[in-house]
């Protein structure tokens, strides 16, 4: 799905009101119908009055839309408008006439409400142009102070759609954004702030945004579904690709194991691992459909040697529980300078990396996949999660490489300077291993010949998913990276029907 800017979402609405011959003082019912229906069903119990807060443009039109439905509805709602100063936007004037009686106010001044009542968000949408400043801010200030629920029109008051808010805005419990999600949405710097949001469509023009150029897209189950290949009764396991792992060092099996189970069950034909040769019994007990390759690094003279060996291999990946020993170092070393196959690189190889300055020696369009701490040491500190976001995208453009920076919304960069965002996954998944499997998903898709892009997209969300349903079953305190893997099988097959 592609994620808008605010100044585009602006053009679609106004491309709707031409292509669909509708006024927008009728798009605004239609957006407030899709509101108020989201919202019963969401808040069915008619006891709790609704305190319906109106700003002065179109979002403050939707406020009284929405109480004049709610009402007719059988629910209990007050309205207060907002009014400090006197640039109005044409349709809220006119939607004023549809509530019996609000209370205004030229000035903020606290007044009570009941706990329990609920409070509609309506004060501003995606027009905000600036900070929120003097009764604005006292406003929303105590808003954010109140113990009740706010629920709020198509974005928290305040909030910048597009990148972090430099000021206040309301703290949402529940946000529906229309047609689309904010981009603000999916930032470290708002999420403690937006409970759950969530978007409906209000029938906005499709065309226009087909042949919108945009950066940013939000992975959902649709684009997923349409990228995960079906397979043909004909094929064997010598079309499902044919992978190499190489990963693993004195005490670090595990990630090894969890890799390669994660990667069998994407959907790989055959897996060559490359791991110590104490650990090839433990490997073959855990997962007996690898196959084990040399020792690594020890026996392993060069990395031409090495391909030799895997003289088919479809992709590579490199990293996990490599160690940063000096022989990790001098595997390092030699992959960067002979590799040719399509690679992942994660965990020691990117520490590796680091401490070397051997940033620009990653092979073109490979994918690499650091955390937080990784992201940092490899291209330098960042102050906030937007920044390390617009530096993750300069740094895939510079490389010309796949950046997959995981996180709470993990995102994907890409060379051509898009972006995508995760929203599946959760907490839970902050934990030993997890991204052990997610490089052996990635290894998997890439092998099976997937674009690298694909391959990012296809592992990052089933990666999330899978978490998901095992948070669902174990809780996201209990949760370990073998849970994940657990799930990956009926996070495919729901999507790819097989
Ligand atoms: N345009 C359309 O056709 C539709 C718009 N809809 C609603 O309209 C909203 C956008 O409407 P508007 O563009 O009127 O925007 P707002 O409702 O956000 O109002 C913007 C106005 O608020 C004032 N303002 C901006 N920043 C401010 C600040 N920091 N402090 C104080 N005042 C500030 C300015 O006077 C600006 O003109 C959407 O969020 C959505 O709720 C929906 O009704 C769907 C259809
Ligand atoms: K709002």
């Amino acid at each position: 799905m592609k994620l808008l800017e605010k100044s585009q979402i602006r053009s679609w609405d106004l491309d709707t009101i031409d292509h669909q011959n509708i006024s927008s003082f009728d798009l605004m019912l239609r957006a407030a119908s899709v509101f108020s229906n989201w919202f019963q069903s969401l808040f069915f119990d008619k006891t709790r009055t609704i305190h319906v807060f109106c700003g002065m443009g179109n979002n403050g039109g939707d406020g009284f839309c929405i109480a004049s439905l709610l009402a007719k509805a059988g629910y209990e709602v007050n309205v207060y408008l907002f009014q400090f100063n006197n640039r109005f936007s044409d349709d809220n004037l006119s939607r004023q006439k549809e509530v019996e009686s609000f209370d205004k106010f030229e000035k903020f001044t606290p007044f009570p409400l009941e706990q329990k009542d609920l409070i509609i968000d309506a004060l501003l949408g995606s027009g905000i142009n600036g900070p929120l400043k003097g009764e604005y801010l006292k406003l929303v200030s105590w808003l954010n102070a109140l113990p009740n629920k706010i629920i709020s029109i198509d974005i928290p008051s305040g909030m910048d759609p597009d990148q972090p808010t430099s000021g206040s805005f309301v703290h949402a419990d529940h946000v529906l954004s229309f047609e689309i999600p904010k981009i603000s949405f999916f930032l470290n710097e708002n999420s403690d702030y937006i409970k759950n949001w969530d978007y409906r469509s209000i029938h906005l023009n499709p065309g226009f945004v087909e042949d919108l150029k945009v950066m940013n897209y939000l992975i959902d189950y649709d684009l997923v579904k349409s990228i995960l290949r079906q397979r043909k009764a004909t094929e064997n396991k010598k079309d499902f690709g044919f992978a190499q792992f190489c990963g693993g060092s004195p005490g670090m099996l595990g990630s090894v194991i969890l890799a390669s189970k994660a990667a069998m069950r994407c959907g790989l034909g055959r897996l060559a691992v490359s791991t110590p040769s104490i650990y090839h019994s433990s490997l073959f007990s855990s997962c007996p459909e690898a196959m084990a390759q040399a020792d690594l690094p020890k026996n392993v003279s060069n990395l031409v040697d090495f391909q030799l060996v895997n003289e088919h291999v479809d992709a590579i990946a490199i990293g996990p529980g490599l160690s940063s020993a000096k022989e990790s170092v001098r595997y390092i070393d030699e992959f960067l300078k002979a590799n040719k196959k399509p690679a992942v690189l994660d965990a020691d190889a990117l520490n590796i990396i680091s401490r070397n300055k051997w940033q620009p020696r990653i092979g073109a369009y490979s994918i690499i996949s650091p955390h937080k701490e990784e992201f940092e040491r490899l291209f330098g500190t960042c102050d906030s999660h937007y920044s390390r976001i617009q530096k993750q995208i300069e740094k895939s453009k510079e490389l010309n490489i796949f950046i997959i920076l995981k996180g709470a919304h993990t995102t994907i960069s890409s060379p051509d300077g898009s972006c995508y965002y995760n929203n599946t996954g959760n907490v839970g998944m902050g934990t030993a291993g997890s991204g052990d499997v997610l490089t052996g998903m990635l290894l998997s898709f890439l092998a099976q010949g997937y674009t690298p892009l694909e391959t990012c997209i296809l592992a990052v969300y089933l990666h999330g998913s899978a978490g998901d349903s095992a948070a669902f079953k174990y809780g996201n305190i209990a949760l370990i990276a073998s849970d994940i893997i657990e799930f990956i099988p009926s996070v495919i097959k729901n999507i790819n029907g097989k």
